[in-house]
């Protein structure tokens, strides 16, 4: 169970002395946390509820509560068949066994929320959780069998599991090899954007060029990415080994951390390429989050991420999958790429304007239960009408995710604000307000 036990204050500052919180975030199971006054016999009167409602428990944990010496607090769970006598037992806990319960409240965050980073420096925690693509890859990966890949892959996943936030990302020298991949990539995509990429994508590119050192004989180094794009929309780079779990790679997007390989792909296939590295990362993605509207639509989609359901953090990368990673837009008349994905395989980016594959409006209810390959060409689609529209019907889509609080992103101080108390409100108004006396006082200046 990766449930934490956390027991909150009441918001008037009184000790809650029990508390429940149902969660349901493992298929299957229903949890509930209580505690009791400790006497002879308390768990006992408990436990008869659940036998009365002929729940049969899955689980039982106890310990002494550290708010309140005289209570002990219970953590069990049920399957879910359970659910509606559950609710039962919850009642009977408040109402019969009231003489051992004093105040009852139910904790806002909820005690059983998923983790999450709350400050950009936790995003040190997840360096080494990488997963590996699984043996569906392993064994068809265009590097799997040459070992001098294999041995450099090595170096730059320490690269990665030693970086620490604040740090400068370490120059690579890239080999003759690595180069010669990189110009093979770079010409051929750089010959299919003025057509098939979208129009933001192609505002930024000449930046990178003059800024970055975007050029067909040379790999760019993140840490100069990073840089440039910090001063463009607030995005930063941090190496990463390898594949992250879709939990901790969308919260780095809440913080605009974006976790980017920084190796190749094998040179015997520069065309397509089963898993992120440097060329999709550099070539895909940074061109766009280097838009600040396009920055502000990625963010969202890690801020709705943190502390969701597992079944919600699927379908929120499903529906990045089909935006940032595989999206299509209409641009005018016509359809542009606007997925790093397609903007870095300069074979899916011409099939993905073909009429080979389906295509299909971008709808996030409907896209989000889409399934996909992830090691060829998708053979679906979705088509967003524009940045705008699609950002407003994510929005509306996160606001389904249940979740029983508000997050915000203080750029100040680099950390998530849970919106759960009157104070954290209070901030948020004085600073809208401030806010508001700038674009009010602005707006005078231009009559
Ligand atoms: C969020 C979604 O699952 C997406 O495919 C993520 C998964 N983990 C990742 N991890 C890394 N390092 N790079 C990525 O682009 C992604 N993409
Ligand atoms: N197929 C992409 C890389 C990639 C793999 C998996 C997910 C996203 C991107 C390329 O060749 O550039
Ligand atoms: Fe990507």
């Amino acid at each position: 169970m990766d449930a934490t036990f956390r027991k909150k204050n009441g918001e008037n500052g009184t000790q809650d002395s029990m508390y429940l919180e149902e969660q349901t975030n493992k298929a299957g199971v229903l949890s509930c946390i209580f505690s009791l006054r400790e006497e002879v016999g308390a768990l006992a009167k408990a436990l008869r509820l659940f036998e009365d409602k002929g729940i049969n428990l899955k689980h039982i944990e106890s310990r002494p509560s550290r708010m309140n010496k005289e209570e002990y607090e219970f953590f069990v769970s049920v399957d879910t068949t359970y659910a509606k006598a559950l609710d039962e037992v919850i009642d009977g806990l408040r109402t019969q066994i009231s003489g051992h319960v004093h105040e009852l409240s139910r904790s806002k965050m909820g005690d059983t929320v998923p983790w999450f980073p709350r400050h950009i420096q936790e995003l040190d925690r997840f360096a080494n959780q990488i997963l590996s693509y699984g043996s569906e890859l392993d064994s068809d990966h265009p590097g799997f069998t040459d070992s001098v890949y294999r041995a450099r892959r090595k170096e730059f996943a320490d690269i990665a599991y030693n970086y620490r936030h604040g740090q400068a990302i370490p120059t690579v020298e890239y080999t003759e090899d690595e180069r010669k991949t990189w110009g093979v990539v770079f010409r051929e995509l750089k010959t299919l954007y003025p057509t098939h990429a979208c129009r933001e994508h192609n505002r930024v590119f000449p930046l990178l060029e003059k800024y970055c050192g975007y050029r067909e004989d040379n790999i760019p180094q993140l840490e100069d990415i990073s840089r440039f794009l910090q001063s463009c929309s607030g995005f930063r780079l941090r190496p990463v080994a390898g594949l992250l779990s879709s939990r901790d790679f969308l919260a780095g997007l809440a913080f605009r951390v974006f976790h980017s390989t920084q190796y190749i792909r094998h040179g015997s296939k520069p065309m397509y390429t089963p898993e992120p590295d440097i060329c999709h990362e550099l070539l895909g993605h940074v061109p766009l989050f280097a838009d600040p509207g396009f920055a502000q639509f990625s963010q969202e989609i890690g801020l709705a991420s943190l502390g969701a359901p597992d079944e919600y953090i699927e379908k929120l990368a499903t529906v990045y999958w089909f935006t940032v990673e595989f999206g299509l837009c209409k641009q005018g008349s016509e359809v542009k790429a606007y997925g790093a994905g397609l903007l870095s395989s300069f074979g899916e980016l011409q099939y993905s304007l073909s009429d080979k594959p389906q295509i299909r409006p971008f709808e996030p209810e409907k896209t989000c239960v889409q399934k996909y390959p992830i090691t060829e060409f998708q053979p679906v689609y979705f088509v967003a009408e524009s940045f705008e529209d699609a950002k407003e019907k994510v929005r509306k889509f996160a606001a389904t995710i249940p979740r029983p609080f508000s997050v915000r992103y203080n750029a100040y101080t680099q950390s998530i604000e849970v919106l759960d108390s009157t104070q954290q409100l209070r901030n948020l108004a004085d600073s809208i307000n401030s806010e508001m006396g700038t674009l009010c006082n602005a707006l005078r200046k231009m009559e």
